[in-house]
């Protein structure tokens, strides 16, 4: 089976990153690299990791003019990362410019990273989109809104919280992927996150792949929390 888990590497340095991977023993594992860490560390940190063997979703969430998001997207495709995103608030044109950038930037023979978009962050709640955002929807309404741009605009899926999974592939099919953010266990802190979940509710929901942080990465024992996470996806009663 896949991993239906993505570890956010919210590190600082590639030392940290280096001695958090160790422990996993060569388990190769599909991770996230984020700001803190690219703008630390920039490419190398991602071909140190590929060199590992790792899969990698590069989360920039670039968000800027369709002409310098396709500039910024020919140049990360050549990292050959599996997966990067933009927001999809950037809008429809911004998003076919991503798109356009990593065709470009694709090699020959090689596969062009999957690109999905943020609808909207799991650390926003529907009061703060409709106070700071000034859009007057359900929360819910928004996300599949943004997920429908997405699709329109050709990309791969869509970054939600599980919340909205089900509606999103409901409308837009099981191809089209979800990728969820704001998943905890149970007595783990929710910390900035608004819209969270559990590994069972990101399975019930059909979520693509789930995103998990802190949980794991502040853990004192980071394999043991990956495995409980991944038996709590299956369903275990821990
Ligand atoms: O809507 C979003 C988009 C991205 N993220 C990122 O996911 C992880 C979550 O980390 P936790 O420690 O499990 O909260 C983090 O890297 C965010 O940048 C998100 O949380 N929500």
């Amino acid at each position: 089976m896949k991993t239906p888990i993505i570890i956010a590497l919210d590190f600082a340095s590639k030392e940290e990153v280096s001695r958090f991977l160790d422990r996993f023993k060569g388990e190769k594992l599909f991770v996230k690299v984020g700001m803190e860490l690219f703008y630390q560390e920039g490419p190398s940190i991602v071909h140190d990791i590929k060199e590992k063997g790792h899969q990698i979703f590069l989360d920039l969430k670039l968000h800027d003019i369709p002409n310098t998001v396709k500039s910024a997207m020919k140049g990360l495709a050549k990292l050959q990362c599996d997966l990067v995103n933009v927001h999809a608030a950037g809008g429809q044109e911004m998003m076919m410019a991503a798109l356009e950038g990593l065709d470009q930037g694709t090699q020959a023979g090689q596969k062009r990273p999957f690109c999905i978009a943020v609808t909207q962050l799991t650390s926003t709640s529907e009061e703060q989109m409709k106070k700071e955002q000034l859009i007057q929807v359900p929360l819910e309404e928004s996300v599949l809104h943004y997920a429908k741009l997405t699709k329109q605009s050709g990309l791969d899926g869509v970054v939600c919280s599980t919340h909205e999974a089900a509606i999103i592939r409901q409308a837009l099919g099981n191809e089209f992927l979800t990728v969820t953010p704001g998943i905890r266990l149970k007595e783990d802190a929710v910390g900035d996150q608004k819209r969270v979940a559990t590994p069972d509710d990101a399975r019930k929901a059909g979520v693509s792949y789930m995103v998990v942080g802190r949980s794991i990465t502040r853990s004192e024992n980071p394999v043991e929390s990956y495995q409980k996470f991944i038996q709590a996806w299956e369903g275990v009663q821990l």
